[in-house]
Parts: structure tokens; sequence; C-alpha cells
């Protein structure tokens, strides 16, 4: 049954269950993450149930998935759009308003673009502004699928973690575990305990943190909840650590995480790094700047973020970052290292903010790359090493 054959009581359902997800989007103005308001939508709804829960939210992140690719077609169209890029088994309900389309859903995605009118370089329009190493189409295209779920197994567990997944994911060596969306981690291990549900592009900051020989003292200058720290204490356990951040809530959440990951032995303090009178920061061997960035890296997993995303955030990042890094490396001592990193795929917050690191405060620059993730399925990160002769 289609909708042009009319009728039906499974028919009215699916005409109802259109309307919602687009009232849904008509409601949400992308003040917070999607992910907690569904949440939030979905325990104010009781009445539906896990099926309609999850039919709503593919509705929904299909639409935004599409980015800024035919932002003049009606909500229900480019929800109906957005199904058929972003899914390729074919089902009830796209056959029933679209049965053209469903059953060209397994179709190449070249070919499925073609098919829905889709330009799929206008889904992200900043091209100029990508690092030089990002392919804009590749990156593009790349929004139309959920990014995977990976796993860092700390130190010590591999075998542990690896018996407790067996038949699931795919481990990828050194110590990284891939995983569908949707796998529910804590039916199977401790997070923190034994992995980390850390981005694999996220892992590979690893790379930049490593030595020749061990730091004596870490800094995590923006450490958020410390998915970064507990990196670096797992690459060198007997390092000092010493953690920042400007919420409070976050550094909580830290030290709850550090408490199930056995790190007993550090130092934490509220700071804001974009002021420019502050004193006494703690002097390390081994500094981390993870800034706040515009997380366009990330962006396949909150594609809300992309479609309200505005291009004059890049400069506002920008600033933030040239205030933090110059507070940093002003105070860096001599023969130490700094990581800077973002989870961007801007230029200015990536290359731009290396070149000033490097020229305002005579750093060397030793190495940075774009950790290029949609190729594996994961988000985008940049990294860069320096140090102060
Ligand atoms: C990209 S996140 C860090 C992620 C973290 N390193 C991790 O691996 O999970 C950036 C952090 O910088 C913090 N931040 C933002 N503005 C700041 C400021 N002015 N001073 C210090 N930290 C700040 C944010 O609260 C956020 O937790």
């Amino acid at each position: 049954m289609t909708k042009a054959d009319g009728g039906g009581f499974k028919d009215m359902k699916f005409d109802n269950q259109l309307r919602h997800a687009a009232d849904i989007i008509d409601t949400y103005k992308g003040e917070e993450p999607l992910h907690v308001w569904l949440k939030d939508f979905f325990r104010a709804n009781k009445q539906m149930g896990s099926r309609d829960r999850k039919l709503f939210s593919t509705l929904v992140y299909s639409f935004y998935r599409l980015g800024y690719a035919v932002r003049d077609l009606p909500v229900k169209e480019r929800i109906l759009t957005g199904l058929f890029l972003c899914t390729d088994i074919p089902n009830e309900f796209l056959h029933y308003f679209k049965p053209t389309l469903n059953d060209s859903i397994t179709r190449p995605i070249a070919e499925k673009l073609a098919t829905a009118g889709i330009d799929p370089t206008d889904i992200f329009p900043w091209k100029e502004e990508l690092s030089a190493a990002i392919d804009h189409e590749a990156f593009c295209l790349s929004f139309l699928r959920q990014p995977d779920l990976f796993l860092r197994i700390r130190p010590g567990q591999e075998s542990t973690v690896r018996g407790k997944l067996e038949n699931t994911g795919e481990f990828i060596p050194p110590f990284t575990y891939r995983l569908p969306n949707g796998f529910k981690v804590e039916e199977h291990l401790t997070p923190d305990r034994e992995v980390v549900i850390q981005d694999y592009s996220s892992q590979r900051v690893a790379e930049f943190l490593q030595d020749t020989e061990a730091p004596h003292s870490f800094w995590d200058a923006c450490a958020a909840s410390g998915g970064k720290s507990i990196l670096a204490h797992d690459l060198y356990p007997d390092m000092d650590i010493t953690v920042s951040d400007v919420r409070e809530s976050i550094l909580n959440n830290l030290r709850t995480r550090f408490q199930t990951a056995g790190i007993k032995k550090y130092h934490s303090f509220l700071v804001d790094l974009t002021h420019n009178d502050i004193v006494n920061l703690p002097v390390a061997a081994l500094v981390l700047a993870d800034t706040p960035c515009t997380g366009s890296g990330t962006w396949g997993r909150t594609p809300e973020e992309l479609y309200f995303f505005h291009s004059k955030a890049i400069t506002r990042y920008q600033m933030m970052q040239r205030q933090i890094l110059t507070n940093i490396a002003t105070l860096l001592s001599p023969g130490a290292t700094l990581v800077y990193c973002t989870c961007s795929v801007f230029k200015r917050e990536n290359e731009e903010m290396a070149a000033f690191i490097r020229d305002g405060f005579g750093l060397q620059l030793h190495r940075m790359e774009n950790l290029i993730g949609y190729p594996h399925r994961a988000d985008t990160l940049f990294a860069a090493r320096f140090s102060k002769a």
C-alpha cells in the first residue's frame, strides 16, 4: 500500500508519524544537543513505544544530515529525502510516501544523490575554509552516515576485553575496538576501568603525546571530563597530572572518571584561560591544549550543529584559541612540549593556529596533521606538537 492508494489505519499512522517528525523539527531550535532534546521529548511523551522513538530519531536525524543542501525543500519532503539518502534498507515508511525512492534505496550513493537532485558538496558549503588535507566531497558524503562507536582498551585489559567482546565489532591494533552504534558498552564492560569510550581519531592524539622519554609532569589545560588525560596517564602512568577547565561541573565528571580509572594522584583547578591576568599556571614538561572549537570534525555525530552553524563562529573560536594559547605558550619552560589539538576541520582553527603558536612564541613545530576520520567512520581532528628550546 502506498499513499497514492489511500485509506488504511497503518497509512494514517505513517501520515501522523511524518507530521510529528516535522513538528519536532519546527520546534527544535538547536539550543541544546538534539539527543538531549529528544530524550526530554520522549520522556514527556511516554505513550511512544521504543519503535516509535527509534523511527522519530531516524527521521529527525536524516533531516539534519542533509546540512545546507536543499534548505528550501518543505520539511516533510526534506525528511523523506534524508531518509532515502541516509538509509539503505527498504522500509514500509518510505514505500508508503515514495515507493520509487524506496525501490532504489540500495543503489550506490552517487546514483541516489542524482535521483534526489542533490549536489553532495552543498551539504557542507565552507570548502574554502577547510584544512587543505580534507577532501571536501568525501567529507560531505560522510554526513550521510552516523560514525561508528570506538573504544580504547586500557593497558593490561586486552585479553579480558577481547574475550568479553568476542564475535562483536572489530579489533584495530594496537588498542582500538570498533562497534556498531547503539551497542550498550556498560552491559559488557566497565567504561573508564577496562575501556575508554573514545573516538578513533581522538585515540590517535596518543601519537602526539608520545616521546622517547617519559615526561615527569603533564598539564591538560582544557581537560573536560578527562578523556585525553586518561590516555596520557595510560602512556605514562608515573607522570604527575594537573587538569583544568573553565567548568566545575565537567571537572566533577572528570573526578568520577579518574576514580574509576584508578588515577588517584592529580591536581585539578578551575580557570578561564582567556583571561589575561592569570597567575600560578602549572609548569609541566608536557602540556595539552585541546581547546574549545567549532567541533566541526564531530558533526557527523551531531548533524544538527552543521544545520545551525554560521561561519562567523570560526572567528569567535579562533580568537578564544589565540587567547588561551597565548597564556599557555608564554609560560612554557625550556624543554617543554606543547600539543595543540582541535576537533575542527577549519584551517583557521588548525594550521593557522599552529603558525600563530610557532611564530608568536618562538616554538619549534615538530609535526602537525589532520587526523582524518571519514575513511574510518570516525571523527576528524587536528593535532600539532611543539617544543620550547
Ligand atoms: C574540546 S573540549 C576538551 C576535551 C577533552 N580534552 C577530552 O579529551 O575529552 C574543550 C574544553 O575546554 C573548556 N574551555 C572552554 N573555554 C575555556 C576557557 N576559557 N578556559 C579553560 N577551559 C575552557 C571547555 O569547558 C571544554 O571542556
